[in-house]
């Protein structure tokens, strides 16, 4: 059976903690978790991809109205490959498929070729942790867990219209030309599951400026997709710089040596971004806290958010020391922590601290979410809020 799943930005399976006492090479503070037993919970891993892929397949063959649809809206702006009724449920939507004048964005940047990387974006302005980098309809949204044989890239390019079609062959292919979807691996973000999905429901997005952000192992912008608007959004993860270049992090995490496996695999180069570049004893530290933080992060994956408020707040402190140490700024990590820790100053009365954390979770909440998640009144007035002196001190 073939195939392909290959979309950048997704997570698609935990792997299985191997769990966590931290941080004692890179004289940080030790973290000690009491955790469930993993090996109890086990892991879905690939057999559950397996088997998905067979059941889509296993429907398609036995029924032919199952196939998959096309729609193209009347700006003629995107071509959506779909799965029989998402059409109509997304069309359902109050405002679905907004004109592309009212999803308009100023943009913040500029594309330009740099030797060995190929296109690539840079800013033409400094922008702030959080904001918006770009704002783009997407050139195609087609499944991401299909059979190799019902969506290849030829069969969605004859569906798609002329102006977005020249666009769509001008991106680039890591692939074998005669890759039946190499476009799409090489381009596609994440679109998540579209409305009424399940597992048949994930989907990818390619575009024609978003799919020109190059990687870094320490990306500094975070892909969103925005189903009201029916578009994808680059939002800062940091503080950029007028002239930097804006990178995303493709799927990859681990230590060095995963990761570029899994980049040279999946996208045909050898990452050379200043992680990557660290000089060996500095290399081995951060491949470690790397280890630690993606395991803890497994963890508090597989718990849920109750999981997250019961840690200690030493912990969110351990995680966020190992951050800054590692410089990483993958806002998903940092949302959970410097929430939890604006919470717990919050709870403490410690006005300066609270903020302080308040507007780091804000910036990093904005960048995943696109909204500040409730902490822009916390960094304003926190003795204003409901977080404040709310929860039991001691939890
Ligand atoms: C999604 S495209 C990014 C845009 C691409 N540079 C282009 O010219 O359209 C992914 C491809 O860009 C290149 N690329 C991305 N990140 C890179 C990096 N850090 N160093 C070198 N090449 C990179 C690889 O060829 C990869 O297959």
């Amino acid at each position: 059976m073939h195939y392909s799943f290959l979309l950048q930005g997704a997570k698609l399976f935990l792997r299985r903690p191997s769990f966590v006492r931290a941080a004692s090479t890179c004289s940080r503070p030790a973290i000690s978790i009491p955790a469930p037993s993993l090996e109890d919970i086990g892991s879905p891993e690939p057999q559950l991809l397996q088997k998905m892929v067979h059941a889509v397949s296993a429907r398609m063959d036995a029924d032919p109205d199952f196939g998959l649809r096309y729609f193209v809206p009347p700006d003629q702006s995107t071509l959506l490959a779909y799965w029989p009724d998402l059409k109509d449920r997304l069309l359902e939507r109050p405002g679905a498929f907004p004109p592309l004048n009212s999803i308009a964005a100023r943009p913040s940047y500029e594309i330009r070729v740099v030797p060995g990387k190929g296109k690539s974006m840079f800013a033409t302005e400094a922008i702030a942790p959080g904001a918006l980098i770009a704002r783009e309809r997407p050139l195609l949204v087609a499944p991401a867990l299909t059979p190799l044989k019902y969506s290849e890239e030829r069969i969605h390019l004859s569906h798609m219209p002329e102006n977005i079609r020249d666009k769509f062959l001008a991106l680039h292919n890591c692939k074998m030309p005669s890759h039946p979807r190499g476009i799409m691996a090489t381009n596609a973000f994440s679109a998540g599951n579209m409305p009424g999905q399940s597992h048949f429901g994930l989907y990818g997005a390619t575009y024609n400026d978003i799919s020109r952000a190059n990687h870094s192992c320490r990306a500094n912008a975070r892909h969103r997709w925005n189903l009201d608007m029916f578009a994808g959004e680059l939002r800062a993860q940091r503080a950029i710089a007028a002239g930097e270049e804006v990178t995303v992090r493709y799927s990859t995490d681990g230590a060095r040596a995963d990761r570029q496996e899994e980049l040279r695999e999946r996208y045909g180069f050898d990452c050379a971004c200043e992680i990557c570049s660290l000089p060996p004893a500095a290399l081995a530290r951060d491949d470690h806290t790397r280890k630690t933080l993606d395991d803890l992060w497994s963890l508090l994956l597989w718990g849920g958010s109750s999981c997250v408020q019961k840690l200690p707040s030493e912990v969110h402190l351990g995680c966020v020391s190992l951050l800054e140490g590692i410089r990483d700024e993958t806002a998903e990590f940092w949302r959970v922590h410097a929430g939890e820790l604006a919470r717990a100053y919050c709870t403490l009365g410690q006005r300066e601290d609270a903020v302080r954390w308040a507007r780091k979770a804000m910036e990093k909440t904005m960048a995943v979410t696109g909204e500040d998640g409730g902490w822009a009144a916390v960094v304003e007035a926190p003795e204003r809020t409901d977080v404040w002196r709310s929860q039991a001190v001691g939890k």
